[in-house]
């Protein structure tokens, strides 16, 4: 072929497979039939930006899916003594949560007088219902067993949430590891009701003050310490991000979910997840 014919045209190489009537092609293996088929818009009259704003839930929902598969496999690696190997899903978590952080950009070019022609279309359905979310909560140790009963309407959800309420979360998980390492862990932090939230222990901010004090005497719980406090960091990040999009789609309206709206999602940034890897900041170098 000649250069300029190259410059507009590929030609198809001899051996590419062209017929998939008996073979199973890329739409076949990834389930687009259903995947692509799952966006289905209620305004009436029709919206145009009723598809960015189902895609940017369920894009995030995928998201969490992966997100949810890594944390448990993570914890798991960890109440098996094996550091490394649940760092490096650590590691895939927090480039996921950077990949749901960056993706508010595209939402937050909906217009609140776009919104406002789709919000009537939504009733009562909020992210407040998302299973997947309160499942990453619990996984990471904010439990709250009032968010189970949100999830009546739907078994397997609910289930699924039950469970992890009444299991130790990621956090849990590390706690146990350090005890078994010989750390001074409060013995009441390692056989607690695990539906409670965790709250902060002083006796464990002295843990992590000698860690802190001499990382180099520590450097595989004190490099897990710092991967936990990245994945708090990010997902407060998440937050901040939702509460800013909201605040400039609905300014102060109320929550189709029933919330007081930007006041209750505000109140979300008080909870932290690791208390004692922020405790102990105030007392590194004294
Ligand atoms: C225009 C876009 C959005 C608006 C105006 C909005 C608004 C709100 C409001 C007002 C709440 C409080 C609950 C309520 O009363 O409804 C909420 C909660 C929530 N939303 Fe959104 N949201 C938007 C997009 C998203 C997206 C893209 C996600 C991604 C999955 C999401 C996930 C959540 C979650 C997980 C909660 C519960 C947060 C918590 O309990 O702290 N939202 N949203
Ligand atoms: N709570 C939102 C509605 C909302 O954003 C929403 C509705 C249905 C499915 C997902 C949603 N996203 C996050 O809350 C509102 O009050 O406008």
């Amino acid at each position: 072929m000649a250069t300029d014919e190259r410059r507009v045209k590929r030609e198809l190489e001899e051996g590419i497979e062209r017929d998939f009537t008996r073979k199973m092609s890329y739409g076949d293996y990834l389930r687009l039939d259903t995947l692509l088929s799952s966006q289905q818009p209620l305004s009436d009259p029709p919206q145009h930006d009723e598809l960015l704003f189902i895609i940017q839930h369920q894009t995030s929902e995928l998201w969490l899916k992966l997100l949810i598969h890594e944390l448990r496999s993570a914890r798991k690696l960890l109440g098996e003594d094996e550091l490394a190997p649940a760092l490096k899903r650590l590691a895939r978590v927090k480039h996921i949560q950077h990949t749901l952080t960056d993706q508010w950009s595209v939402l937050a070019t909906l217009t609140p007088s776009e919104y406002a022609e789709i919000r009537p279309f939504l009733a009562t359905s909020s992210g407040f219902q998302s299973a997947q979310y309160r499942e990453v909560e619990f996984l990471l140790g904010n439990k709250n067993a009032d968010m189970v009963a949100v999830f009546s309407h739907d078994e397997t959800a609910r289930a699924e949430l039950d469970a992890l309420l009444h299991e130790p979360s990621l956090y849990d998980e590390f706690l146990a590891y350090l005890s078994r390492r010989g750390y001074a862990v409060p013995s009441h932090l390692l056989d607690r009701d695990w539906t409670q939230p965790y709250r902060l222990d002083q006796g464990l901010v002295d843990v992590f003050a000698a860690v802190y004090s001499e990382p180099h005497e520590h450097w595989g719980v004190y490099e897990t310490c710092e991967e936990l406090v990245d994945l708090e960091d990010n997902f407060q990040q998440w937050r901040f991000r939702h509460l800013q999009v909201v605040q400039r789609t609905i300014g102060q309206k109320t929550g189709t979910g029933g919330s007081s709206g930007v006041d209750f999602l505000r109140r979300a940034l008080d909870l932290t997840f690791f208390p004692e890897l922020y405790e102990v900041r105030t007392r590194v170098g004294g």
